[in-house]
């Protein structure tokens, strides 16, 4: 440990749905400390399912904004435990789970410029926050204020046209615009509105920062052209909140020096720069070095997938500011876990096993699951579909893996293909994520898309493209590409070629039907 201690680096953060990752990465690129503290397992205490707690209604989905603080601590602690020495890292960045929104207390920036070292953080900023349960991607509660916002702009296409995006009800914009509707004390009593991104980044500077284009662009509030909030959505939405927002920043800015509370406490070097943090997907997208043709599978909590300009959803992508539709998917990690448990005694390895027994295109037998409302297509409920075509109840139990596993990644296909994306000769599917651990799952994503799957040395792609967006901040100033900042990163790994026949498979008319439904 003492020697990799003595690295150089650059750390990147992602503060996602069920966990608070870390990872250092060395001036040449390598990966040397990966750590990681999930909620459920580690913070028990706060008592969240899958880092959330779903309230009564169905909709409404928070995560206790205190939890992902006590996170940071914990993880802190144990890197110098482990004597991670600090005093090496030159820069840090990080991500965030998108559209999650913080809500820090009038005389919360005080607080925060004025830290003890000798405390944690969680036990400083405890009356920092007006609203301690703070609305996360996976809430559908705003149907009201989606319709309001989009009312008021002139529709939905109008919407889109400014804000990259139509409303959802995910998006902070709608978010804001309930809890200033519902809880207007608590609204009056906010001095600043972070993304989960901007937030962690605060905590790092001690003092407010800035939301970068990129996670901005998931707010329904950004005016994607220009790149500042739009009056018209702000005004729709609550009084007051330019100023609770405070202006985009460009991702890569360096938002300023590291906290004299990390010096103090953790021996960070004064000079470590704070690099705008931004988030989770767009961060994915920087570690991941697609090329013209290309295309990135996020098989993670929310399963997603960036492509190149597209109608429905865009984003500025870091570091670049080019416009990207995000193609998003709710029913991700949980589903494939219940039907874990449910078919595969809640194990991976059997749920593998289920994989490899059955055959490439499942003998005809379809299946979407949706246990949660999902977004693309609006849709809810399993449904199985028999090689007769006849709809069934149910399916044998590995029969029921591999439907899952096939209908989800045909499911991302067509809808990549109705965004025009056409898998080419020189086509790589980059895969990242939690189940991009899993070979037997890459290799069904290999015979859908017809298309090699490659992976990069860690799952945690967005810790990674943060420690990279990192490097580029110590390079501002200089002007120096993106690209050329990477250009020593790993080439990914080849991990699953699709299996001869698979293309027989795709063309089966179960499969032209799914097209039709899904
Ligand atoms: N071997 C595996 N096979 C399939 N899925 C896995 C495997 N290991 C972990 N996962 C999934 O990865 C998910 C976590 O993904 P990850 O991308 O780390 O989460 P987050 O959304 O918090 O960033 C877990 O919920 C789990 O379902
Ligand atoms: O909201 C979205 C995309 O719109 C999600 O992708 C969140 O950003 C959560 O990310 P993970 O926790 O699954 O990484």
């Amino acid at each position: 440990m003492a020697e990799r201690a003595a690295r150089r680096c650059c750390l990147g953060w992602d503060f996602s749905t069920q966990q608070v990752k870390v990872v250092a990465v060395d001036a040449e690129l390598s990966v040397f400390y990966e750590d990681s503290v999930q909620f459920d397992r580690d913070l028990v205490e706060f008592g969240t399912q899958g880092g959330v707690h779903v309230h009564k209604d169905g909709l409404t989905v928070t995560s206790p904004v205190l939890m992902w603080v006590q996170a940071l601590d914990i993880i802190l602690e144990k890197m110098k435990a482990s004597g991670f020495d600090f005093s090496q890292v030159l820069a840090l960045s990080g991500a965030g789970q998108q559209h999650g929104s913080v809500y820090w207390k009038t005389g919360a920036s005080q607080v925060l410029t004025s830290l003890s070292p000798d405390l944690l953080l969680h036990e400083q900023l405890q009356a920092c926050f007006s609203i301690s349960n703070c609305p996360v991607w996976m809430d559908s509660s705003t149907a009201a204020q989606c319709r309001q916002l989009e009312a008021a702009v002139g529709g939905a296409q109008a919407l889109s046209r400014l804000t990259g995006s139509r409303a959802y009800e995910r998006f902070t914009g709608n978010q804001i615009a309930k809890i200033y509707q519902q809880n207007p004390e608590a609204y009056s009593h906010t001095e600043r509105i972070s993304l989960v991104s901007s937030f962690a980044a605060s905590l790092f500077l001690g003092s407010y920062s800035p939301v970068d284009y990129s996670d901005g662009s998931g707010m329904n509030l950004l005016q994607i052209q220009d790149k500042v909030w739009s009056q018209a959505c702000l005004g729709a939405c609550a009084p007051r909140l330019e100023e609770k927002l405070g202006r985009p920043v460009p991702s890569c800015s360096v938002v300023g020096p590291i906290s004299s509370y990390f010096v103090q406490r953790y021996g960070f070097p004064p000079e470590c720069k704070v690099v705008a943090f931004t988030g989770d997907n767009p961060a994915s997208l920087a570690g991941m070095r697609l090329e013209e043709g290309d295309i990135a599978v996020s098989p993670s909590t929310w399963d997603s997938f960036p492509k190149p300009v597209g109608p429905l959803r865009m984003h500025l992508a870091p570091p670049s500011g080019l416009c990207v539709h995000f193609c998003s998917f709710k029913n991700g990690s949980l589903m494939r876990e219940k039907i874990r448990d449910e078919s595969a005694s809640g194990s991976w390895s059997e749920f593998s096993k289920a994989l490899q027994s059955t055959e490439m295109g499942n003998g005809g037998n379809l299946g979407f699951y949706f246990d949660v409302m999902e977004i693309t297509p609006e849709i809810i409920g399993r449904h199985r579909f028999s090689a007769e075509n006849r709809e069934v109840l149910a399916f044998p139990r590995e029969v029921e893996i591999r439907a899952l596993i096939e209908g989800q990644f045909m499911a991302k296909k067509i809808h990549a293909e109705a965004l025009g994306y056409r898998v080419m000769p020189k086509t790589k599917i980059l895969a990242t994520g939690g189940a991009s651990h899993n070979r037997d799952i890459l290799q069904v994503l290999a015979d859908v898309f017809g298309a090699p799957v490659y992976i990069i040395d860690t799952a945690n792609s967005a810790c990674v493209g943060s420690t990279y967006r990192a490097f580029h901040g110590l390079a501002a100033g200089t002007d120096m590409p993106f690209a050329e900042i990477v250009k020593l990163a790993p080439d990914p790994r080849l991990v699953a070629t699709p299996t001869p026949g698979a293309s027989q498979v795709r063309d089966h008319p179960n499969y032209i039907l799914l097209r039709v439904r899904v």
